[in-house]
C-alpha cells in the first residue's frame, strides 16, 4: 500500500475543511477515491449534502469580514508562512499526489513547488493592491479609484493539477482579501485536503480557506445560486466552464474560467531544431500529455518535416512508461479509461484519415490506463485531434509550406489557450506571435508556466487571467470616490 511511503498519516485526511473544522458529510456518504496506476481504492471522501454546501458559504461570509479588514502585511506573512510549510511537507504532499493522479514522483515535486511559488508570488504582491487617482473635472475635485476585495469567492479545480490549480487561486483570492470555498476533482481531493492542513497549521483565520468534496454538479449549483459567492474561478473542460458561466449569469457572479486547448507547435524551416526539440518534449509530455497548454498539434515546415520528426521520435524512445513511484518513469498512467478512450479514438481517426503511424506502441487499450507515447505523422486538419485536444501522450505531426499557412493552421480551432512556434528570424518572431490566437504564446520556449506570467486563454478557451497581478485584480472589484472640493 503507497500510503505506506508516507513520514506520517497527518496529510492524509478524509473529512472536508470547513469554517477550520473537519466534518463528514451529514448523511455519511462518501465517494472512492483510487490509484490510477493500480485501481486500488485508497481512501474515502465526503459527499457533502447542499445544506453543507450551503453553511460553508456562510462560514466563508463570515471569515470574509475579518481577513479584508487586516492589513495586507498580516495576509501576506500568513501566505508566506502557508508558502513555507507546503515546502516543508514536499515530500509527503508529492506522495499523495502521485498516488492519486498517477504522475511521476519528480513531477510530483516539481508541482508542490510550483504550487508554493504561487503563494510565495500572491504573498509578495498582496502589498501592491494600488489604486489610482485622477485629476477631477471640476476645482477641487479629485477621483479616487479604490480596489476592494470581491468577497466569497469559490474555486473548481482539475484532477491534472491537483496543487498548482489551487493555489494558483487561493494565493490571488487570499491576498486580495477574499475568501475561498474550494471543490478540487474528485479524483484527487487529498492534495487539497493537504493544503487545507496546512493552511491551518500556517495560522490562516476559520474559513478563509475551505476545501469541500462531493457531487460536482450539486456543489456546482449551489455555489453558483447563492449571491452571496461573488465569483467562481474554474478550470476544466470548455463544457463544464461553458454551463458553469450560465449559471453564474444568475447573480452576475464574476468569473474566470481557464478551460480546454489545442496548441500548435510550429517549427519553421530556419528553427534551431534541436532546441524545438527539447520544447516539444518538454510541452507535449508533461504529466503525460495531461495540460492545458500541451501542444496538440505540430505544425513542421516541409523542408525540415522529415529531420524534425526523426529528432522527435528519438527523443520520445527515451521516455519511460511507469508507475510514477518508480525512479526513472517519466510517463505515468492516464488519470482513468475515459482518458485512454480517448486518446485511443484520436489515433484511430487519425490512420483511418490517412496519418502515418511513425514509432511507439499502438494505443489498443491493452495496459489499464497506461498508453505508450506514440508518434504520427502527415495529420490532416479533417482530423478530429485538430479539433479537440487529446490530453494524452500522442504526438501528431502535420507538413506545411509557407508561413501563412502555418497562421492558418494554427489558428483553425476553436481554442486559444497556448501556442509555440519556432524560428532564428527576429522579423517571423514578432509577425507570427502578434498574428496566432492565444493568451499564452512560446516563443523559441516549450515551458512557458510561470507565477509571474499571466496565464490564461481567448476564444474557447476561456476568460480572465492567473497568475501574475493580472491574476490577483481578477478578486477585486474598482470602487470610484468622486471626492468634492467640499
Ligand atoms: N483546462 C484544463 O486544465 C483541463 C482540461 N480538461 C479537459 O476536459 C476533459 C475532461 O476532463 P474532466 O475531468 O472530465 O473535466 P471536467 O471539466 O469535468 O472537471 C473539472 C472540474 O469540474 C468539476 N465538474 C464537473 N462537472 C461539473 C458540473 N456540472 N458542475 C460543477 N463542477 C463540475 C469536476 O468535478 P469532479 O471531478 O468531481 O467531476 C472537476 O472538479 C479532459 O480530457 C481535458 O480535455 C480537464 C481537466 C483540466
Ligand atoms: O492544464 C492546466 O490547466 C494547468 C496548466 C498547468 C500550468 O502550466 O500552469
Amino acid at each position: 500500500m503507497s500510503l505506506s511511503r508516507l513520514s506520517s498519516l497527518r496529510l492524509f485526511r478524509q473529512q472536508c475543511h470547513v469554517g477550520g473544522t473537519w466534518v463528514d458529510a451529514e448523511d455519511g456518504s462518501t465517494i472512492e477515491v483510487d490509484n490510477p496506476a493500480s485501481g486500488e481504492v485508497f481512501g474515502r471522501i465526503p459527499s457533502l449534502t447542499a445544506a453543507q454546501v450551503e453553511a460553508a458559504i456562510d462560514t466563508a461570509q463570515s471569515a470574509f469580514i475579518d481577513w479584508r479588514a487586516r492589513t495586507a502585511q498580516q495576509r501576506a506573512d500568513m501566505l508566506l508562512r502557508w508558502h513555507d510549510l507546503v515546502l516543508a511537507n514536499r515530500e509527503d504532499i508529492a506522495i499523495l499526489m502521485t498516488l492519486e493522479q498517477g504522475k511521476p514522483l519528480a513531477e510530483a515535486q516539481g508541482e508542490v513547488d510550483y504550487a508554493a511559488s504561487f503563494l510565495r508570488w500572491f504573498a509578495e504582491e498582496a502589498r501592491r493592491v494600488y489604486g489610482e487617482t485622477i485629476p477631477g473635472a471640476k476645482p477641487g475635485q479629485q477621483i479616487v479609484v479604490l480596489r476592494q476585495p470581491v468577497g466569497v469567492t469559490s474555486a473548481i479545480t482539475p484532477w491534472n493539477f491537483p496543487a498548482a490549480m489551487i493555489t494558483r487561486k487561493a494565493g490571488a483570492a487570499l491576498a486580495a482579501g477574499c475568501s475561498m470555498i474550494v471543490k478540487p476533482a474528485e479524483a484527487t481531493p487529498y492534495t487539497a485536503l493537504a493544503l487545507a492542513v496546512l493552511a491551518e497549521e500556517a495560522g490562516l483565520p476559520p474559513g478563509v480557506f475551505n476545501v469541500i468534496t462531493g457531487e460536482a454538479k450539486l456543489i456546482g449549483q449551489v455555489l453558483t445560486a447563492s449571491p452571496v459567492v461573488r465569483k467562481l474561478s474554474f478550470t476544466g473542460s470548455t463544457a463544464v466552464g461553458r454551463q458553469l458561466m450560465a449559471q453564474c449569469a444568475e447573480h452576475i457572479q464574476k468569473v474566470s474560467l481557464e478551460l480546454g486547448g489545442n496548441a500548435p507547435f510550429i517549427v519553421f524551416e530556419d528553427a534551431d531544431l534541436d532546441r524545438a526539440v527539447e520544447g516539444a518534449m518538454a510541452s507535449k509530455f508533461r504529466n503525460t500529455g495531461q495540460t492545458c497548454v500541451c501542444a496538440n498539434r505540430f505544425l513542421v515546415q516541409r523542408s525540415v518535416h522529415e529531420a524534425f520528426v526523426d529528432k522527435l521520435a528519438a527523443a520520445m524512445a527515451k521516455l519511460r512508461l511507469g508507475n510514477g513511484f518508480e525512479p526513472g518513469v517519466t510517463q505515468a498512467p492516464l488519470i482513468n479509461q475515459a482518458a485512454v478512450r480517448k486518446v485511443q479514438q484520436h489515433y484511430r481517426d487519425a490512420l483511418d484519415k490517412g496519418a502515418r503511424h511513425v514509432s511507439g506502441a499502438v494505443p489498443d487499450g491493452g495496459q489499464g490506463n497506461f498508453v505508450e507515447p506514440v508518434l504520427i505523422t502527415e495529420v490532416n486538419p479533417s482530423m478530429q485531434l485538430c479539433h479537440e485536444e487529446t490530453f494524452g501522450p500522442l504526438a501528431a505531426v502535420m507538413p506545411f509550406d509557407t508561413e501563412q499557412q502555418a497562421i492558418e493552421l494554427a489558428n483553425a480551432t476553436p481554442y486559444g489557450l497556448a501556442a509555440y512556434f519556432y524560428s532564428r528570424d527576429v522579423h517571423r518572431c514578432w509577425r507570427v506571435a502578434e498574428a496566432l490566437e492565444a493568451g499564452i504564446v512560446g516563443v523559441n520556449e516549450g515551458a512557458i508556466s510561470n507565477p509571474a506570467a499571466p496565464f490564461g486563454g481567448v476564444k474557447a478557451s476561456g476568460l480572465g487571467r492567473e497568475g501574475s497581478r493580472h491574476g490577483l485584480e481578477e478578486y477585486t472589484e474598482l470602487k470610484y470616490l468622486c471626492m468634492g472640493a467640499g
